[in-house]
């Protein structure tokens, strides 16, 4: 049986629309979703870290109607059903257009679409999403990098669908997905093996909406941790960002210069870029423990071998913080990689020593 989060009547005045006095003047757009999934989690814990918070999705939704005009209610109810799927696996989305340009008296004009992340997936195979506008996404402002890690379940698997679902995000481009790694557990808790693996992405999201991004994920995945640093289905830590100085001031953060930080294959780094940091009582950046780990630093240097990162001898080049750190003989990397751009999915689900 499958349980449902409800959200309706989100009314938001947008600039969607085919005609210019549409883009010009624009109205009130009416969104209905429907978030299918399991929900005993929340049901037994109370918590609200074990759900998709409402809250959090509408302010996300509403960014989207008020945003970048599309002209047709299709494409718009497509953008909105993939940031749904960032945190469930299946969703239905209505938008209603009750002022829309109809000569005649009508009482609501409507589009639902239903999708689910197989569907996507198989579509970001063959064509690219036609919901986003030609060009790409608008002027990226921030460049994250974002470690990932599972212990329980089908760990690639669900590895492999985080990266895809940050990527399916209307906001969110993944440019590099590193290979899967094999690691030891670290932290003292006798438990399973972990996956682990780093994806670059590009987002116009502040750093605070983007751990949102990942902790619905997270919840997506059906995540379950009731020990700190103890078993987990998935978890998604943002470990280092990076902004333009032409961003403008984002609030609540320090910009300060980093040399450059790519290997010459990779994304490279916008020479006006910064690194952003951060510490309140919901985000650190750069991820304070992530100078001290293998597991995350072997993936993140896969993908930028030139970074310099925070340890606790002060910043060190990736490449001697993944040295010396306590467990640089326990990650073994597969043949496995989580994300490549070309499938808008892994290239392999294999997985095998890759040495
Ligand atoms: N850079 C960051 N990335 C992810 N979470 C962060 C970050 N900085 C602070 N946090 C906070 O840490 C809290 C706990 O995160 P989480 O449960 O993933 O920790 P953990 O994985 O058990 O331990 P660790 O933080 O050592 O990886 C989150 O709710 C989040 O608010
Ligand atoms: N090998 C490994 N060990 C861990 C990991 C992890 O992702 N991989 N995550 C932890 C808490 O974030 C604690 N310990």
């Amino acid at each position: 049986m499958t349980d449902e989060i409800r959200l309706t009547g989100l009314t938001i005045r947008g600039f969607h629309g085919v005609f210019d006095f549409e883009k010009r003047d624009g109205q009130d757009f009416v969104v209905d979703v429907v978030l299918r999934g399991d929900l005993s989690l929340p049901a037994a814990t109370d918590d609200l870290a074990d759900t998709i918070d409402y809250g959090t999705l509408a302010d996300d939704l509403a960014g989207i109607v008020a945003g970048e005009p599309y002209d047709l209610i299709e494409a718009l109810a497509g953008a909105l059903a993939d940031r749904c799927l960032a945190s469930c696996a299946e969703v239905e989305v209505t938008v209603r257009k009750p002022q829309a340009p109809i000569a005649h008296a009508f009482t609501d004009v409507a589009v639902t679409v239903r999708r689910t992340r197989a569907h996507t997936r198989t579509r970001a195979a063959t064509q690219a999403p036609a919901q986003i506008p030609a060009g790409g996404m608008l002027s990226p402002r921030w460049r994250a990098v974002i470690a990932l890690g599972a212990n329980l379940g089908d760990a690639l698997a669900t590895l492999q669908d985080a990266a895809h679902a940050l990527d399916l995000h209307p906001r969110i481009d993944v440019v590099a997905g590193s290979p899967v790694y094999v690691t030891v557990p670290v932290g003292g808790i006798d438990q399973p093996d972990f996956h682990n693996a780093a994806v670059i992405v590009d987002t116009t999201l502040p750093p605070h909406q983007l751990l949102a991004v990942c902790q619905g994920i997270e919840v997506g995945a059906g995540r379950t941790r009731e020990v700190r640093w103890g078993p987990r289905t998935l978890d998604l830590d943002v470990v280092h960002v990076r902004t333009s100085l032409d961003a403008g001031n984002v609030p609540g953060t320090e910009a300060g210069d980093v040399p450059g930080t790519e290997a010459e294959d990779m994304p490279g780094p916008d020479p006006s870029a910064a690194e952003v940091r951060l510490d309140d009582h919901v985000l650190t950046l750069p991820h304070p423990r992530a100078g001290e780990r293998a597991f995350v630093l072997a993936p993140w240097a896969d993908l930028q071998a030139d970074a310099l990162v925070d340890t606790p001898r002060g910043p060190e080049p990736i490449a001697t913080a993944l040295a010396l750190s306590e467990d640089a003989e326990g990650v073994r990397r597969t043949d496995a990689v989580v994300w490549t751009a070309d499938h808008g999915g892994p290239a392999s689900a294999s997985e095998g020593d890759g040495g």
